[in-house]
């Protein structure tokens, strides 16, 4: 495929710029190539307000004068009208409405929120992992009459990491039946301030409000199919995800145990894939987003980690730019199939880096343009 380059830089407008992703999504965007900044915007409590009065800021590299002093907006859509693309951070509880509202004004929204996550003809992508599910773009734009305007959303930054092993592991050795997933997710996927150092600290905290749900629903639809029509997606119905998430004290990088189990299993001519397999196939998986040359791709998808005791959250999380998923401890499960260790960039993979990425891709496939 012959990629399309935009003819100029894509301006883009960032919701919920203040928070934890949208300070992500700043320092993602500030040296891209193909997308400038433009326009800010975040609660009633910031808008109105310069950029630089109302952020707390928590990233490790600095913001440029020229964001600082953008004046917040409401996120309504007019403010928004001359973005080319949006990328939403918001909260949650206004979530929902707001990207309801930008894709009626005709403008393209990469989100983050869970709120459409599991709509009927919404791609839930993540960009190393199902990119293929961009297709669905063109009938969600022809339901709404639209021109520009579509919504794409990522997934929860734990179901991110996995379903990119998992995408890997079903294409080698076939289809999964079982998986079974615990995690130990940084404080920044609380968002700001998130959990109170007195909570957290000396501690484990064994309960992330409706992770396990998240992460049980998602992975289905991620891993399953375009309908042939292109209206929407064929959940995987037949890959049984259980999972226990835990916050640990950890500032980003989500590690996740994994045990998995291969449908063929039940076959007694079936014996499971060795650990050089595994090895060779998580380490030579490539994405569509490398082929089509995106700035963003990672080198490699997923790395394997050659030391024993790794990945480790603080040695391997900004591998390839916080793109990759690092996995380690590849070994036989005695009660399932196969079992390993995983670890993904929470803010980066796990959120803004995956709405960038997967904007990359829609403007690779041509379906995110400038605006005429
Ligand atoms: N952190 C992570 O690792 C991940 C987060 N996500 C999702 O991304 C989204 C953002 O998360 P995160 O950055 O952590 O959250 P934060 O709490 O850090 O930031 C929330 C943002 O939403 C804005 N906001 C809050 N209320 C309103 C409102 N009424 N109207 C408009 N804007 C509002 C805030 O603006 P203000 O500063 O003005 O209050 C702020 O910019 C959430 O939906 C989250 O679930 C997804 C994957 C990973
Ligand atoms: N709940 C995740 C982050 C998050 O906000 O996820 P979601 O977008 O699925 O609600 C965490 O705490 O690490």
């Amino acid at each position: 495929m012959t990629t399309v380059l935009p003819a100029r830089k894509l301006k883009v407008g960032i919701l919920g710029a203040t928070g934890t992703v949208g300070q992500r999504f700043i320092v993602l965007l500030e040296t891209h190539p193909l997308f400038t900044i433009h326009a800010l915007g975040a609660s009633p409590r910031s808008a109105g307000k310069p950029y630089d009065q109302v952020v707390r800021w928590k990233m490790n590299a600095p913001y440029t004068k020229a964001v600082g002093s953008l004046v917040v907006q409401a996120c309504e859509p007019q403010p928004f009208a001359d973005c080319d693309v949006v990328f939403s951070g918001l909260d949650s509880s206004v979530a929902g409405d707001v990207e309801s509202a930008f894709l009626k004004a005709d403008i393209a929204v990469f989100s983050n929120a869970k709120n459409h996550r599991m709509g009927a003809n919404i791609p839930l992508i993540v960009p190393t992992a199902n990119p293929e599910h961009l297709t669905v773009i063109e009938h969600q734009r022809a339901q709404h009459n639209l021109k520009y305007g579509f919504l794409v959303t990522n997934a929860n930054c734990s179901t991110t990491g996995l379903v990119v092993v998992l995408r890997a592991l079903q294409d080698a050795f076939g289809p999964l039946s079982h998986v079974m997933v615990t995690t130990m997710q940084a404080i920044s996927g609380a968002g700001y301030p998130g959990v109170s150092s007195l909570d957290i600290l000396d501690n484990v905290i064994p309960l992330i409000d409706g992770e396990e749900d998240k992460m049980e629903t998602e992975v289905a639809k991620i891993l399953g199919s375009v309908l042939p029509d292109n209206s929407g997606f064929r959940a995987l119905d037949n890959t049984v995800v259980s999972a226990t998430c835990n916050r640990v004290a950890v500032v980003d990088g989500h590690t996740e145990c994994v045990s998995v189990k291969f449908a063929r299993s039940t076959d007694p001519s079936f014996s499971p894939p060795t650990v050089a397999e595994v090895d060779k196939v998580l380490s030579d998986f490539q994405s569509e987003s490398q082929l089509l040359g995106c700035y963003s791709a990672p080198k490699h998808p997923i790395v394997v980690a050659t030391q024993p005791d790794r990945p480790q959250p603080r040695l391997d999380r900004d591998t390839h730019g916080g793109n990759t998923v690092t996995v380690g401890r590849i070994r036989p499960c005695p009660v399932l199939d196969l079992k390993f260790t995983l670890l993904v960039h929470n803010t980066v993979l796990g959120a803004a880096g995956s709405s960038i990425l997967n904007a990359e891709l829609a403007v690779a496939k041509g379906v995110l343009k400038a605006r005429e």
